[in-house]
């Protein structure tokens, strides 16, 4: 339970205070945390941003976005009030030198110098290295001061380089909190439960007993607001380079010596490090990706890609890859990943394919057992068995599904992913952040498949928004006997 218990008094300073990532997830994240008790009443919210507001303005902005965000049943006015008594905020071009800067540093006068500092970086990370110099210019980096900072890191090697770079010039890496929001997810840590505690699933861990592993990450909305974000980065960029590794690498790591930082850090590392390289030429058989093009979701026409961003473009809304993990525990494994923006379903799910039985006693080869791990939504755990087919009286089998829903008590919705990173980060605890030499593994990894694709090595495919994605993703995996694992509504 120590986790549901107040953290220590902080001030938590957010740049980029008026943006859709701290008005959409990060307020309405810590009023949710303030509502189970967890945040102190002498903690400090301050919101930094260059737009000119009063404090009772950005409180009035802060509000509206509890009250459009959170679901009614959560929000009770004291607790509101008791929330918008935390904020405050600073009018501040943060990557500049100014006298704007003298509002923040007052505000932390009253403060004890031992206090926990978080600075979040919810703003475009080519700011990040300038807000550091900053800080450091004005005084305000303490022992006890953390910096967390938003994706994405780079857009390839060299920028995260320069990213990292220009952060660590202040930071030392033990005070630097990288979110991938994934990691926060209760059910992509319950991969470390499930794999751990579990002599059963544990035994069968490799691949002895597993011949494939699904990773996908599907999504029903387009690009929404951010495609001047979106069209610069792509789905490789977007979702695969981080998340989607990230839940590859607790799927595929070597069991970490406890669950101390460094310890999984170390243990996802080794995995980033095995992976196969994706070489320009091994880049055509191994990757596929694809635009969407106009199709009907729920019922809906919706416009296709270009047609949404009103210009040409060569950014792709989905990607598929296959790859593989060198190490002897998954020696020819292939881990498929995909993810698609305008598919069919919203679903984020790790799907694990058993080697079949080998008897010839029930006639046919008995069907794979398949673990599928249901991120979202839905969020559980499905293992397919073969049982004896009860409807005849000869020795026949067929499948039935053990299907365990992971609830919360009271069936409580689960809680966003951003509330247990952002009281981590003032806790100092980084075991769900991610270590720089993390990124730059996955970095070394995907650069070279964006490099393919920038010069064409990969043709660029449609689907129909509404879709599950193009032909070529089918055959990615028909090459091997397997098929994507769909799931149903
Ligand atoms: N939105 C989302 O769902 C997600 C966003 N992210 C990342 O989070 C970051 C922010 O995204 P998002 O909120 O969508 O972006 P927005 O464009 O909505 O917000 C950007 C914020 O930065 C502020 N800002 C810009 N320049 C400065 C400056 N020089 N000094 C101080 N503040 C500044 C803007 O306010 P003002 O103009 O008043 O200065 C605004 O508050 C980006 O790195 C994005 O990639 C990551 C995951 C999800
Ligand atoms: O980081 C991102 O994640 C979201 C998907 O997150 P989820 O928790 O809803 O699966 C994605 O929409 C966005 O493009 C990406 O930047």
């Amino acid at each position: 339970m120590e986790h549901f218990q107040q953290v220590e008094p902080f001030d938590y300073v957010i740049f980029g205070a008026t943006g859709d990532l701290t008005m959409r997830k990060l307020l309405p994240a810590l009023y949710n945390r303030l509502r189970l008790g967890q945040i102190p009443d002498d903690a400090c919210i301050i919101g930094a941003a260059r737009t000119e507001l009063s404090r009772e303005a950005y409180v009035a902005r802060a509000r509206e976005a509890l009250e459009r965000f959170l679901p009614s049943d959560v929000l009770s006015p004291g607790l509101v009030d008791r929330f918008l008594a935390r904020l405050d905020y600073v009018t501040l071009d943060s990557s500049r030198e100014s006298t704007q800067w003298d509002s923040l540093t007052s505000l932390f006068a009253k403060a004890q110098p031992d206090r926990v500092r978080v600075f979040y970086f919810a703003t475009a990370p080519q700011l990040y290295g300038s807000i550091c110099e900053n800080l450091h210019r004005y005084g305000l980096i303490t022992a006890s001061s953390r910096v967390v900072l938003e994706k994405p890191i780079g857009t390839d090697m060299a920028t995260a380089t320069a990213i990292n770079d220009g952060v660590g010039q202040y930071f030392p890496e033990k005070q630097i909190y990288r979110i991938d929001h994934y990691l926060g997810k209760e059910t992509v840590q319950n991969v470390l439960a499930l794999r751990f505690a579990n002599p059963l699933i544990n035994a069968a861990w490799s691949a002895e007993h597993i011949e494939s592993v699904q990773i996908t990450a599907a999504e029903t909305v387009g690009v929404e607001g951010r495609a001047a974000y979106y069209d610069t980065s792509g789905a490789l960029r977007d979702m695969i380079q981080n998340h989607l590794l990230q839940v590859l690498c607790l799927v595929a790591m070597e069991a970490p010596d406890s669950l101390e930082a460094d310890a999984v850090r170390n243990a996802k590392l080794a995995v980033l490090n095995a992976l196969r390289p994706i070489t320009e030429a091994s880049a055509a058989t191994e990757t596929v990706r694809a635009q969407y093009t106009a199709g009907v979701i729920g019922g809906e026409n919706v416009p296709g890609y270009l047609e949404e961003l009103g210009q040409p473009s060569t950014t792709e809304t989905y990607a598929a890859v296959r790859a593989w993990v060198d190490t002897p525990r998954w020696k020819n494994v292939p881990f498929y990943i995909r993810t698609a923006k305008r598919s069919a379903r919203k679903v984020s799910e790790i799907v694990v394919t058993f080697r079949p039985a080998a008897t010839t006693m029930f006639g046919a080869t008995p069907a794979s057992n398949r673990l599928v791990l249901r991120i979202q939504p839905n969020e559980g755990v499905e293992l397919r068995l073969n049982v004896k087919n009860p409807a005849l009286d000869v020795f026949n089998l067929h499948t039935a599904d053990l299907d365990a829903s992971i609830r919360m008590e009271g069936g409580m919705p689960f809680p966003d992913s951003y509330e247990r990173l952002l009281l981590d980060a003032v806790r100092g605890d980084p075991v769900l952040f991610i270590r720089r030499d993390e990124v730059e593994a996955a970095w070394r990894w995907a650069e070279p498949v964006l490099d393919a694709w920038k010069h064409n090595t990969v043709p660029m495919q449609t689907y129909s928004a509404g879709s599950y994605g193009p032909e070529q993703a089918t055959r990615l995996l028909a090459e091997h006997g397997d098929t994507w694992h769909e799931a149903s509504e």
